[in-house]
């Protein structure tokens, strides 16, 4: 392991199960590797179906006296994980950024994102109100109250290593559930380490239960398995319709996140200055690697000229590099694949005429960067229209009319994140209503907070994470209908 921790007991190299850190039944371990430099970090355990079933097993017993607990001592439990998270952030960060390759910065901003939705749901676990209903008879009391659905199983993608575990597990512990998360494989040592402040926080043996491995083999037992009445996703689309599926045959209850091809309009009353700001905010975030990126950046045709100079020139200000690094603003891309990817998708924009006003090729910063890239003369019949890129690229599209680009905007199967730029408060209020996406920033690239519901619909998911509604999505309805003696 070549990180310098303050508390070395963060990076744990094996799974979390009923409380105890354990090697793969096999023994086998596979490589982590660092997307920066190349080197391996360290190893990851190699699990399948038998050690999911155990966790799950250690799960369903923790159950019984988790969901028994009193809310405020849930609450308790929660709030002192938070702030020993808050106590270690910089060696969480260290870890993140060593293992996903984002910028120390954006990690360390994880990090306290990630606190905030333990916090904000440690106040909800004492919130989860039932109701009375007027009788419709003498002698006879109506009311509802609220259960926890019981064992979760959760699968955590590598963008956000830390934040999507919080942003699930924080709401299903509050409701009084119990957890088996299967992180990224490559990005393991987040959600470990979350788990080590969680014990550290008093939470008890099989409350959190972390399995690391074979995704198909975890996934088919986490479906399969009775147990599990619930299964919280965020992944891809393509990922999450097979989950979606396996999960019908024992009926589970499940949320979705899934992909995006978020529509980014500025239109003519638009202050391009300020537009400019946030697309590099919502684009370049991650490297380009988050499901609510500016994905299709579409600008009214009388100051596209004038947009396209400016936003060249502010990525020309980015700062490539380790994300170990200070000063960096843009690290490498998580994978070969995600290169691969990303390069084919601007091959096939320029073969189709469109032009790269800065990058448009890999970066020799090492072998996973790709250059913040611009394009413009981008058009539907090009792939990048349709597929989520997931990397610095800035495609620009160009339009006449409002109808045109909300057309433009909802012409995809996925609805998550949209943004547009207006001064003009009728045309705020119209496209805000006309826009098919769960999340809509109007003059504002960015969306996600502890305390609003993050979520997508059509093709994007179903669900919502965050705000008052991230509770409920763990929570059964109880009708209870009670005859009084006469
Ligand atoms: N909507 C959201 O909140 C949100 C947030 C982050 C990422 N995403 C989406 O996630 C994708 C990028 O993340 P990714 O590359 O890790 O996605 P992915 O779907 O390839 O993997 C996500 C998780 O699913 C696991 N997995 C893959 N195949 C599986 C299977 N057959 N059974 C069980 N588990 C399986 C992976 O190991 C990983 O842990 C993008 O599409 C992005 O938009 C969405
Ligand atoms: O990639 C998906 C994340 O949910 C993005 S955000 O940090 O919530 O905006």
């Amino acid at each position: 392991m070549s990180l310098s921790l303050r508390d070395k007991s963060l990076f744990r190299q094996q799974a979390f199960i009923g409380g105890l850190w354990l090697d793969a039944d096999s023994g086998r371990n596979v490589p982590v590797y660092n997307p920066a430099t190349g080197a391996e970090l360290g190893q990851m355990p190699w699990m399948g179906a038998a050690e999911t079933r155990r966790a799950i097993e250690c799960a369903e017993q923790a159950l019984v006296s988790w969901k028994k607990m009193l809310s405020k001592d849930r609450a308790a439990i929660l709030r002192r994980w938070c702030n020993l998270i808050l106590e270690h952030q910089e060696d969480l960060a260290q870890i993140m950024t060593a293992e996903q390759g984002k910028p120390l910065s954006e990690s360390r901003s994880e990090i306290s994102s990630s606190a905030s939705y333990i916090e904000w749901f440690a106040e909800e676990a004492k919130r989860t109100y039932g109701e009375t209903i007027p009788a419709g008879k003498k002698d006879q009391q109506l009311l509802t109250i609220r259960q926890p659905i019981g064992v979760v199983a959760a699968i955590t993608p590598w963008n956000f290593p830390a934040q999507m575990i919080a942003r699930k597990c924080s709401p299903a512990l509050a409701a009084g559930c119990t957890v088996v998360i299967k992180p990224a494989p490559q990005t393991p040592y987040s959600a470990l380490a979350l788990a080590v402040l969680a014990q550290m926080a008093g939470l008890p043996d099989g409350v959190l239960n972390i399995v690391t491995g074979k995704a198909g083999e975890i996934g088919d037992e986490m479906t399969a398995n009775p147990a599990v009445r619930k299964l919280s996703f965020t992944g891809s689309t393509v990922v999450g319709k097979v989950l979606m599926e396996k999960c019908a045959l024992t009926v589970k209850q499940v949320s979705m996140e899934l992909g995006g091809n978020a529509p980014f309009i500025v239109f003519d009353d638009a202050n391009l200055d300020f537009a400019v700001r946030h697309v590099l905010a919502s684009k370049f975030r991650n490297s380009g690697q988050t499901c609510v990126c500016a994905n299709r950046i579409m600008v009214q045709s009388s100051v596209y000229d004038e947009f396209a100079t400016k936003l060249t020139s502010a990525v020309r200000e980015i700062k490539i590099g380790p994300g170990s690094n200070e000063n960096t603003t843009l690290g490498p891309l998580i994978d070969d694949r995600a290169i691969d990817k990303v390069d084919g998708l601007v091959r096939d924009a320029l073969s189709k005429g469109a032009k790269a006003l800065i990058g448009g090729t890999p970066h020799n910063a090492g072998a996973l960067f790709y250059a913040p890239t611009v394009l413009t003369g981008v058009t539907q019949n090009m792939q990048v229209f349709h597929k989520e890129i997931f990397g610095p690229v800035a495609p620009l599209y160009l339009f006449e009319k409002e109808e045109e680009a909300i057309d433009l905007a909802n012409a995809t199967r996925y609805g998550l994140a949209a943004y547009f730029f207006s001064r003009d408060v009728g045309r705020v209020w119209r496209v805000s209503e006309a826009l098919e996406y769960g999340m809509v920033g109007a003059n504002s690239g960015t969306l996600s907070s502890e305390a609003t519901p993050f979520g997508g619909i059509k093709e994007s998911g179903i669900g919502r994470e965050g705000g008052k509604y991230g509770i409920q999505e763990f929570l059964e309805i109880k009708y209870i209908n009670m005859g009084l003696e006469g």
